[in-house]
């Protein structure tokens, strides 16, 4: 089929805009998160898979981290095993630390590596257990407890938090043209298995590897104010106030945290995006209509 005129113009033009971004990323590490809510369509699956593939074609270091709360949750309940969150963090006893390391190491892991080579990549999956990729430790966490003006600290089981990312594996993989596909499971000192959040994950490898970008793919348009209004950028000062008031809760709160950390230790810049657009990736780095919130740390 040939494209009329007026179609093809847009399509020089889109190639054309696209070209300054190309120059400015060319050998930058790009850490993707791709959210487990953001991976139930096979057709936006496919589009985020040759986003991927498109990036390291045109000289940029895609590294995809990769969620699946939700397919972690479709296994539980399955098994008749109840699960609950705190403040964004699944409770971990040891039955589910299991079905997380199946879930995520296999499963998920497997499915998006498949799809990135089907698609005419080269993708090698792996969790932080491989090569020590993912140092970690039990996360103590703070929680405020409703009503108390107090915080305690819950124990929440296997879930972790990175202690160190050892950059080899990746570099390894990057430096023989493969894409780097990293479950979030990080190893303790003693070996035992721990459950990270994907998003701490992302934006920790995204601080070792000294990323250019994290761009975190969930299933909203970004971070919203109390209106549901989308924030296009934003500081500290402001996240503070959001979190206080409520505003930013569950799921989002790792998310905040993990970007503003990165553009802290220096990734220049942080995104949130929405996942159910299609080409949601390219999109954000190659045009100049960013889309989602964008996170730097200027003004803070
Ligand atoms: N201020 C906010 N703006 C947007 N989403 C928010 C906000 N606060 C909480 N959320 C919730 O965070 C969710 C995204 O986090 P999560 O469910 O963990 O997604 P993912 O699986 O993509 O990591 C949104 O679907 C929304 O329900
Ligand atoms: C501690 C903790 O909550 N770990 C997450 C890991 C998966 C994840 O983060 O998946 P999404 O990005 O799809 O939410 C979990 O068990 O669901």
């Amino acid at each position: 089929m040939s494209l009329d005129s007026k179609s093809a113009l847009r399509v020089a033009e889109v190639l054309n805009e696209a070209l300054p971004y190309i120059q400015r990323f060319i050998g930058k590490t790009v850490v993707v998160k791709f959210g487990g809510n953001a991976m139930v369509d096979e057709a936006l699956q496919n589009s985020f898979a040759r986003d991927i593939i498109l990036m390291k074609l045109v000289g940029m270091n895609p590294v995809v981290v990769h969620g699946g709360g939700p397919q972690i949750g479709t296994l539980l309940d399955k098994l008749s095993i109840e699960s609950r969150f705190v403040d964004g963090m699944r409770v971990t006893d040891s039955e589910t630390m299991d079905v997380v390391e199946m879930v995520l190491g296999g499963t998920v892991n497997k499915q998006i590596v498949n799809l990135i080579n089907s698609n005419g990549g080269r993708a090698v999956g792996v969790t932080g257990k491989d090569g020590l990729l993912i140092r970690a430790r039990q996360l103590k966490m703070q929680h405020e407890t409703a009503g108390l003006h107090a915080s305690e600290i819950i124990d929440i089981g296997h879930v972790g938090e990175v202690e160190s990312i050892d950059t080899d594996v990746i570099d390894m993989l990057i430096n023989s043209d493969f894409i780097p596909v990293i479950a979030p499971i990080g190893v303790g000192e003693d070996g035992t298995s721990y459950n990270i959040n994907a998003d701490l994950v992302a934006g920790k490898i995204a601080e070792f590897l000294k990323a250019e970008k994290l761009m975190l793919l969930t299933n909203v348009g970004g971070l919203q104010d109390s209106e549901g209004m989308v924030l296009t950028g934003l500081s500290t000062l402001q996240v503070d106030g959001l979190i206080a008031d409520g505003t930013i809760y569950g799921g989002m709160l790792p998310k905040i945290a993990c970007a503003l950390d990165a553009v802290k230790a220096g990734v220049t810049s942080a995104h949130i995006i929405d996942g159910r657009v299609p080409h949601a990736v390219l999109l954000e780095i190659f045009t100049d209509t960013g889309v989602g919130t964008l996170i730097t740390n200027e003004g803070n």
